[in-house]
């Protein structure tokens, strides 16, 4: 099969990434802090700053009841579900198909804050992990976005400001099968989300006003995309 010129950084990135998303927040050092707590969910950040942006990476984790890993990185991968769940999307576009688990996406998101209108490109790969913890435990699913240049989107348009952007969802399906040997139904699974992102805004905004924004933006962002999965799923047959 011929090598698409990416495979081998796709491969390299989602690696890389996958084992990063593993380690708890007490493990990759200090430095995390706590910025939001909602029943489950927990969000915490690092301050950093590269050539002066911040660039704050983020690590979420969540536990959500009755979806599967399967299915949230499904809802989340796949380009036709995408503007019922990211709101702030004005244009989305399928660049180029890599492969039917690797994309290439193009996006223009909605001027939020005083500062320009931003879009991005990155590549998109959907995978899952045999849990090589647990022979027979639950398979791990990820989704890891990089992003990418493309030569039908040149960075500098002028009009919008370039994102750039390392995003990965990891999630791990929880099965507790149910005493009397019943199929197992939405009662008995729940998802282990862990959401990792590193975002350079580009351009230039305030520290203060990014994040503001980074606090205001991503507890929305994972509450409205669960309950989008949850909403989704509940009257169909599980994706284990
Ligand atoms: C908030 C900040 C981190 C700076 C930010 C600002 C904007 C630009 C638009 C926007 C959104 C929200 C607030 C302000 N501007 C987009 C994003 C962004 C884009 C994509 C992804 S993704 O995980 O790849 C899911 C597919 O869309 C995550 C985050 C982040």
């Amino acid at each position: 099969m011929v090598q698409h010129h990416l495979t081998a950084e796709v491969d390299a990135v989602v690696k890389q990434q996958v084992a990063m998303a593993r380690l708890g927040v007490g493990e990759c050092g200090t430095g995390w802090q706590l910025f939001a707590e909602d029943g489950e969910m927990r969000m915490y950040r690092r301050e950093q700053e590269v050539d002066g942006m911040v660039v704050d990476p983020l690590k979420a984790v969540h536990t959500v009841k009755g979806i599967t890993g399967h299915e949230v990185c499904h809802y989340f991968f796949s380009p036709q579900y995408r503007y019922d769940w990211e709101t702030t999307l004005e244009h989305m576009n399928v660049v180029e198909t890599i492969s039917e688990d690797t994309l290439v996406f193009y996006q223009l998101h909605k001027r939020i804050w005083p500062a320009s209108q931003r879009d991005v490109v990155f590549w998109s790969h959907i995978r899952h992990l045999p849990n090589d913890q647990d022979r027979d435990g639950p398979h791990i699913w990820t989704v890891v976005n990089q992003s990418t240049e493309h030569p039908e989107y040149p960075g500098c348009s002028g009009k919008t400001v370039r994102i750039y952007l390392t995003v990965c969802l990891l999630c791990q399906t929880i099965v507790n099968p149910p005493k009397d040997g019943a199929p197992i139904s939405r009662n008995d699974i729940s998802c282990k989300i862990t959401y990792c992102s590193v975002v350079n805004p580009g351009g230039w905004a305030p520290a203060s006003v990014l994040r503001a924004v980074y606090k205001r933006e991503y507890p929305k962002f994972l509450k409205r995309f669960t309950a989008y999965v949850i909403n989704q799923s509940k009257n169909k047959p599980i994706m284990f």
